[in-house]
């Protein structure tokens, strides 16, 4: 059977990962399965609990890291966030894409793990366009978007650590970036097209 590929979308807070996330899930050609993070900040109005984040408080994401659940977490701006390991590698084994959508150390932990994902950085068009989004937002207090955009800059001299760098000047073209990738690994990660993969697999029933 065809594996999955892992696909990692990062970059600093406020670059628009969230929202280019949504707008290639609305395309009708994409079917990746997003894996939840676990976190210890508190809910934003409207997130959901087990579809945004599992939320969790400080001791049970300690007990998490000490079961071995965790594939990476890191401590950011005040707060656990972490992937959990056994849904990526039952959900790839399965030949289904999985999509994670986390920070730069977090997803640079995960690259030495797993090296066979496709590692992209989504950058802004400048800095600038990174604070005014992140104020845009309306999410955060400005001490703490100051704290976002000083981690940004140490952030984004990480980029060469990947495999992809795309820019979000616009959404829709970050997209078609990004499903261009995913074409290219699928073919790396299964060495065949994947029109051919379908043919196969129907040969094989
Ligand atoms: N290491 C790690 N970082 C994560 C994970 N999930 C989310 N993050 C990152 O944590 C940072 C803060 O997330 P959040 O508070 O939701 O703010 P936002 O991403 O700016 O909306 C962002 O850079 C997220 O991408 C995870 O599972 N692991
Ligand atoms: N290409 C873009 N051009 C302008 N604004 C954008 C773009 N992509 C995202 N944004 C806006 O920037 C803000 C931060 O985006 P978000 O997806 O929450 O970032 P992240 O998930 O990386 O923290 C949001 O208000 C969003 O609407």
């Amino acid at each position: 059977m065809k594996r999955g590929v892992l696909i990692v979308l990062s970059g600093p807070s406020g670059v628009g990962k969230g929202t280019v996330r949504k707008a290639l899930f609305e395309e009708p050609d994409i079917d990746f399965t997003y894996s939840i993070s676990m976190t210890t900040r508190q809910p934003r109005n409207g997130e959901v609990d087990g579809e945004d984040y599992f939320f969790v408080n400080r001791n049970e994401f300690e007990e998490n890291i000490t079961a071995g659940n965790m594939l990476e977490y890191a401590e950011y701006v005040g707060n656990y966030y972490g992937t959990p390991k056994s849904f990526i590698d039952n959900t790839l084994a399965s030949g289904h894409d999985v999509f994670l959508e986390i920070d730069v150390q977090g997803a640079l932990q995960v690259k030495e793990k797993m090296p066979e994902g496709a590692y992209i950085f989504l950058t802004p068009p400048d800095l600038q366009a990174l604070k005014e989004r992140l104020v845009g937002r309306g999410t955060d207090d400005p001490e703490i978007i100051d704290r976002r955009v000083a981690a940004a800059s140490s952030e984004i001299r990480m980029m060469s650590k990947y495999d992809y760098a795309v820019v979000n000047d616009e959404v829709q073209l970050a997209v078609q970036r990004i499903k261009d990738i995913v074409k290219v690994e699928r073919l790396r990660v299964n060495r065949i097209l994947p029109e051919y993969i379908a043919m196969i697999e129907e040969l094989e029933k």
